[in-house]
């Protein structure tokens, strides 16, 4: 039989494609070099522990509105997954004693912002109720590809000033707004940080419209973990998939994408083996697509462009911790992030993030047991040209010193570690399939806004990207709504 799309790899993106697509009836094929689906999404077991790989902030997961996009790509698919509220985003722990909790309430967190900046009030208010703003027009229209004109035509008779106020925002950054209302030079490095711990750039290079999704919805859907671990989202959809008639093969690497007569018609796997589409998707990252499974002397003119425009971020040096229930004390939140210098923020092991999962789910570890993942920004240079003993040894002496760095706010963390393991930008690298173990693109000077990220259609025709190389980024959520995106412009063209 035909295969209408061929959708390589099986992260967020991936899989929304797909799932979309099966909906509509398209015959579609995953194929996914790992054991399980999920990719940055995925989940690992060791010893009665079910660790998260990557992604453990979940937005996208809510109820209401139009932005719930991982609800939705559930739903479609008529399957469904339990979510757990937390209460608290993160609470964050930085230099000059500015420790704060971003609550599920708005006023709550606004609140707890200002009792560190009173002079700062009124300023604070305005730049958080202008985030709202763009929330607010995208929580109101159909979210869809803005490559379909007669999509974009409809949402615009229906939404005008929604639609306006998007246009008015796609070219700008979050940083050139908290100024207009901000002067306190460690508010704006606050508002700095608020944007890094998602982005990986500072506020000036964030765009706003992300911003407004990010801060508005975790008071708005909020932030949501999965029951039974983030892998399950992935689970869920491949579920969905199989159910509306779609197909999905592991351990099948795709090693080229095949062209004929400058047409995207097909893949081949590492094993030789070939299959043909009317049209590609790739979830591999741009780099992967265009210098790995493309041939590298015929990389498109716009696509060399984006990478003059966008470069690789770094990857992490996770720690996935099993530890004793003691080592928590009463009240700990899920999410924290922890700085003792501003200038280290964006540094190799300047920021490190956490993530408790089972203080919402605790059947994701022994009884009496708790997970903490934490993760800093690495490089793969450093890790690269090591024997196994100095790689080895590397990786100790850097999970050490993060060991010792969360000590401040775990007190008894190191006598009550009861698992270890390490994973660094080769661990990303080998297991995501994502060069250099990239989190994902990060502008490299300042851009305006979203306006240079491509959406899904590539120079080759047949060929689509989806995931985080492509509009409107990184997040699942984000990555979500690429895959609707893309699904919708394929839909379009296969004319179904
Ligand atoms: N919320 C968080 O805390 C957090 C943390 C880390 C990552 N994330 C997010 O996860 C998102 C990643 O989603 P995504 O959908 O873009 O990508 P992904 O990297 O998660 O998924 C890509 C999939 O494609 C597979 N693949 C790659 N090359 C292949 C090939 N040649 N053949 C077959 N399969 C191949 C990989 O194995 C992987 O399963 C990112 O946006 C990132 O921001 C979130
Ligand atoms: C018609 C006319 C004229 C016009 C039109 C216009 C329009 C319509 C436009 C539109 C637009 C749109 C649709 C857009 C969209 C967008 C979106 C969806 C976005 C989204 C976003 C999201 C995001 C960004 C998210 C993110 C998240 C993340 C990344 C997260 C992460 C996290 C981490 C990493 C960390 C964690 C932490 C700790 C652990 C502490």
């Amino acid at each position: 039989m035909t295969i209408d799309a061929i959708v390589i790899g099986s992260g967020i993106g991936g899989l929304v494609t797909a799932t979309q697509l099966a909906a509509k009836k398209a015959k579609v094929l995953v194929l996914e070099r790992y054991l399980i689906p999920g990719g940055s999404a995925g989940y690992f077991e060791r010893q009665g522990y079910r660790f998260d790989v990557g992604a453990s902030m979940i937005f996208g997961l809510g109820q209401r509105g139009t932005t719930n996009l991982l609800t939705r790509a559930l739903s479609a698919v008529n399957v469904s997954q339990e979510a757990i509220a937390d209460p608290v985003q993160i609470h964050y722990h930085l230099p000059q004693g500015l420790d704060l909790k971003v609550d599920r309430v708005y006023e709550k967190f606004l609140q707890n912002l200002t009792a560190h900046f009173r002079h700062e009030e009124r300023g604070i208010r305005r730049f958080y109720d202008e985030c709202q703003k763009v929330f607010n027009c995208l929580n109101n229209i159909d979210l869809l590809s803005l490559e379909e004109p007669r999509y974009l035509l409809r949402v615009f008779f229906q939404h005008p000033l929604a639609c306006l106020g998007l246009v008015k925002y796609l070219p700008q950054n979050a940083g050139d707004i908290a100024r207009r209302y901000i002067k306190d030079p460690q508010l704006l490095k606050f508002i700095d940080m608020e944007c890094y711990c998602w982005s990986v750039v500072p506020a000036d290079m964030t765009p706003m419209i992300n911003a407004g999704m990010v801060f508005s919805d975790r008071h708005y859907g909020g932030v949501n973990y999965p029951k039974g671990g983030v892998g399950q989202i992935a689970q869920k959809l491949v579920e969905g998939l199989e159910k509306a008639g779609g197909e999905i093969h592991y351990q099948a690497r795709v090693t080229k994408i095949l062209i004929e007569q400058g047409r995207a018609v097909g893949v081949q796997l590492a094993n030789g083996k070939v299959y043909r589409g009317k049209r590609i998707v790739s979830n591999a990252t741009r780099w992967d697509t265009f210098q790995q499974l493309l041939p590298v002397e015929g990389i498109p003119h716009n696509e060399k462009k984006w990478q003059q425009n966008y470069q690789k971020s770094p990857s992490f040096l996770s720690l996935h911790m099993g530890v004793k229930q003691s080592v928590l004390p009463e009240g700990t939140e899920c999410h924290h992030i922890l700085l003792e210098d501003w200038e280290k923020m964006m540094a190799e092991e300047g920021t490190i993030f956490v993530s408790i999962p089972t203080l919402l789910d605790p059947d994701l570890a022994p009884s009496g047991y708790h997970i903490i993942h934490a993760f800093t920004p690495h490089w793969i240079n450093d890790w690269q040209g090591l024997s196994q003993d100095e790689y080895e040894a590397k990786k100790e002496k850097a999970a050490w010193a993060i060991i010792d760095r969360l000590e401040k706010i775990f007190p008894g963390l190191d006598a009550g570690l009861d698992y270890l393991e390490v994973g660094t930008p080769r661990t990303h690298r080998r297991f995501l399939g994502r060069e250099d173990g990239t989190y994902g693109p990060i502008p490299r000077h300042k851009l305006r806004g979203l306006l240079k990220m491509p959406f899904n259609r590539t120079a080759i025709p047949g060929l689509y990207c989806v995931g985080d190389s492509t509009f409107p980024g990184q997040g699942l959520n984000a990555v979500a709504f690429s895959g609707f995106a893309c699904a919708h412009r394929i839909a379009v063209d296969l004319g179904l």
